[in-house]
């Protein structure tokens, strides 16, 4: 793979092959995201997008090259994974906040981990990031159980912004939301990614969000990319399975 040291991709992930069970789900995927870029990660159901990202952030074991910020993760020591884990932030399907935890402490908990401030600083950032992602002060005390969908994505992703990292990690972050409160999260995230000069990867399946938000577009079938390009590439490709998916009836709203 062609280096450029000067600048390298924030995100770069070559041949990466993730096994579960003795089945090989990811079977040599590549791709990079520049910084500022917002990349959309498609594919059929069940293809391994989630397990892409999971083996990204080290959730899973994986073979391949992954680079952070041009870093090989295989390559550091303790110290620098750990600070290259506060460098992204994730924000997993359903959100995964703490039921036990207030919305509040559910942010400060990155902190409590990886940062020594003290509680009266923690709890600060805390609220700021409940600002920056469009909740209202009071939900700070509201437990997950006690949110609407929407604000458990925003809660989600204030905690996923809590080091405040360079690189977000998305999975399915518009799902189960309606279309006007997608619309509204993925305008938040373009508005993060513009203000926080962040680098997104978001695995969805919102042909919404691929067209609003999205700069470019990952396809991964049968554990390899299938297609890496601008959404007008996408629609362009004779791929079949491309060709349903931003051909087919869900995606008139695109047409034109
Ligand atoms: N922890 C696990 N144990 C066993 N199998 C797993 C595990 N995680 C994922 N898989 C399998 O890996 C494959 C890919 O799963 P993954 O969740 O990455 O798909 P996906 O592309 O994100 O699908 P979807 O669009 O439906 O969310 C599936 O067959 C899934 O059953």
């Amino acid at each position: 793979m062609a280096e450029n040291t000067e600048n390298p991709p924030v995100l770069s992930v070559h041949d990466l092959k993730v096994e579960i069970d003795g089945r090989q789900i990811i079977n040599g995927m590549n791709f990079e995201a520049q910084r500022g870029e917002i990349l959309g990660l498609i594919g059929p159901s069940g293809s391994g997008k989630s397990v892409t990202m999971r083996a990204i952030v080290r959730l899973l074991p994986s073979t391949g090259d992954i680079r952070i910020l041009g870093r090989n993760y295989a390559e550091l020591d303790r110290e620098e994974r750990v600070a290259t884990q506060k460098k992204w932030g994730i924000l997993f399907q359903q959100g995964a906040l703490f039921s036990s935890l207030s919305v509040l402490e559910n942010i400060e908990f990155p902190m409590r981990e990886h940062l020594h401030l003290s509680p009266a600083l923690r709890s600060d950032i805390a609220r700021l990031k409940l600002d920056l992602v469009g909740l209202p002060a009071k939900a700070a005390q509201l437990y997950p159980s006690e949110l609407s969908g929407g604000m458990i994505k925003r809660a989600a992703l204030a905690r996923a912004l809590a080091l405040d990292p360079q690189i977000l990690f998305l999975d399915e972050p518009t799902a189960g939301l309606d279309p006007i409160g997608a619309g509204k999260f993925d305008e938040l995230i373009v508005t993060l990614r513009d203000t926080l000069d962040l680098t997104v990867l978001m695995v969805t399946h919102d042909l919404d969000s691929l067209a609003t938000a999205c700069d470019r577009i990952v396809a991964l079938a049968n554990g390899k990319l299938l297609l890496a390009g601008t959404m007008a590439e996408m629609r362009a490709s004779t791929d079949p399975w491309l060709r349903d998916y931003f051909h087919g009836p869900r995606a008139h709203g695109l047409e034109g």
